[in-house]
């Protein structure tokens, strides 16, 4: 074995490293499904409004379609009155015009008749019929020409581009798709992703607990992950730490899914059983170690064009590793243009001692106090604790070297797709 591989690493940054699997990234087919099917899913296409919202003058309140001008003096004291000519329900056609000293009833919604220049809202009227059963109306206010409106185009022109491709459909885009007869959405399929854990000491979860051995987690925890990331988790069977196995079934998967996880034995350990395969494969290595705690032996590797990303086996590790490489790969994969997530900042809410030769990516719990976010690690920070990850929201980044941080230092943090 290139005994380079264990010991001789060399360390690149967390954004080299995704800069090298960004260009290895391919896109998903397409493939077009039911509209209340596709929330969470992104978009495949472009949208464009190939009609006018509203496509027609719409009335914005229950009340009278009139002309400004006629109602111009109108006050509590001397009302105006109109001849009501026409009753204008929601989803009708208006068939007359408003002219000179008439007024049409008009509904929420309701498309403007000609002639109408605004709607005077039906408590600012009353209503009155004569002994020949014509109705009329007093109108109590002046209210200006537009007013309870909405112009065609008013809300979206012809032509407009809406939801760009890539874009992940939620109730915004759901609402849109719907307002322009998408009743189906082309979407990019889910990646589908492969984990494997790694380690002779893993049990399954529905075993019995033996001496020295545990329960595989990190398989469930990155399932959950992939899934809030948009991709289709496929848990592998568990790998104990013989390498011909490991690359056995890592390259078979690769030949079924688009992309393979993997979790442990990637450090210095006797049995780091993926350093291994990496030195006996055919499979390209793109890294093997990265500026960053935890995590620090992550590493990646591309074999007939899919990718492998071996995150480290300690629990902590392995949820921020996903977090920083393998969420941005799912939705690039499905066209999202920005994939990385985007910083914010809070105030540190404890001091934190530990310095540290790389950044750290420390799981954090937020808190809103008095409108202003604080963030504190959630629980113990060890990259071998696991149960600190429920309680995460996001990711402290802070920054290599220094003497540690106090309380109320402004910190960056990146949102978690397990936040709560
Ligand atoms: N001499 C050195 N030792 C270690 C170094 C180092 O630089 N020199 N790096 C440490 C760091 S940092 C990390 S991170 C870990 C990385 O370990 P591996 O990626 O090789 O992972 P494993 O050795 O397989 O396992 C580590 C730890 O995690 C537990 N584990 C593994 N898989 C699972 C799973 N599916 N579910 C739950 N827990 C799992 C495993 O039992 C170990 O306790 O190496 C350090 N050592
Ligand atoms: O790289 Mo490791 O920093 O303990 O998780
Ligand atoms: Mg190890």
């Amino acid at each position: 074995m290139d005994t380079n591989l264990k010991f001789g690493r060399k360390v690149i940054s967390v954004e080299e490293a995704r800069a090298a699997l960004r260009e290895y990234v391919t896109s998903m087919a397409i493939e077009t499904i039911p509209l209340d099917s596709s929330f969470g899913r992104r978009l495949a296409a472009d949208v464009y409004a190939d009609h006018n919202v509203p496509h027609f003058r719409r009335s914005g309140v229950d009340g009278y379609a009139v002309r400004s001008i006629d109602i111009s003096e109108a006050s509590p004291e001397s009302p105006i009155q109109l001849k009501v000519i026409e009753r204008i329900p929601s989803g009708t056609i208006p068939q007359f015009t408003i002219s000179t000293g008439t007024a049409s009833r008009i509904m929420t919604g309701a498309p403007v008749p000609d002639g109408a220049d605004c709607v005077v809202m039906l408590e600012m009227t009353d209503s009155l019929r004569d002994e020949g059963e014509a109705a009329w109306v007093q109108v109590k206010k002046n209210v200006q020409a537009g007013s309870n409106i909405t112009p065609i185009a008013g809300e979206i022109g012809l032509g407009d581009l809406l939801l760009q491709h890539g874009s992940l459909i939620g109730p915004g885009e759901a609402a849109i798709l719907a307002t322009f007869g998408y009743s189906e959405v082309p979407v990019y399929r889910k990646p589908r992703v492969a984990i494997f854990s790694t380690g002779s000491e893993l049990l399954n979860v529905h075993a019995p607990l033996e001496p020295g051995r545990i329960r595989n987690s990190n398989s469930y925890m990155l399932a959950a992950q992939v899934e809030a990331a948009g991709g289709l988790p496929m848990i592998m069977p568990a790998l104990s730490d013989d390498a011909p196995q490991v690359q056995a079934a890592v390259e078979h998967a690769m030949t079924h899914v688009d992309l393979v996880v993997t979790s442990g034995g990637v450090s210095v350990g006797d049995y780091d059983v993926l350093v291994d395969v990496f030195g006996r494969w055919d499979g390209k290595l793109l890294f093997n170690k990265v500026a960053m705690r935890p995590g620090t032996p992550t590493s990646a590797a591309i074999w007939n064009g899919k990718l492998l990303l071996a995150l480290s086996g300690n629990p902590g590790a392995s949820y921020v590793g996903f977090e920083l490489f393998v969420k941005p790969l799912i939705k690039a994969m499905q066209g999202c243009a920005n994939p990385y997530m985007e910083a914010f900042t809070a105030n540190l809410d404890v001091d934190y001692g530990k310095a540290s030769a790389y950044p750290r990516y420390v799981r954090g719990t937020t808190r809103i106090d008095n409108g202003c976010l604080w963030v504190r690690p959630a629980g113990v920070d060890k990259s071998s604790i696991m149960v600190s990850v429920k309680d995460a929201d996001c990711l402290i980044w802070l920054p290599a070297g220094g003497q540690g941080f106090r309380i109320g230092d402004r910190v960056v943090v990146y949102p978690t797709s397990t936040g709560k």
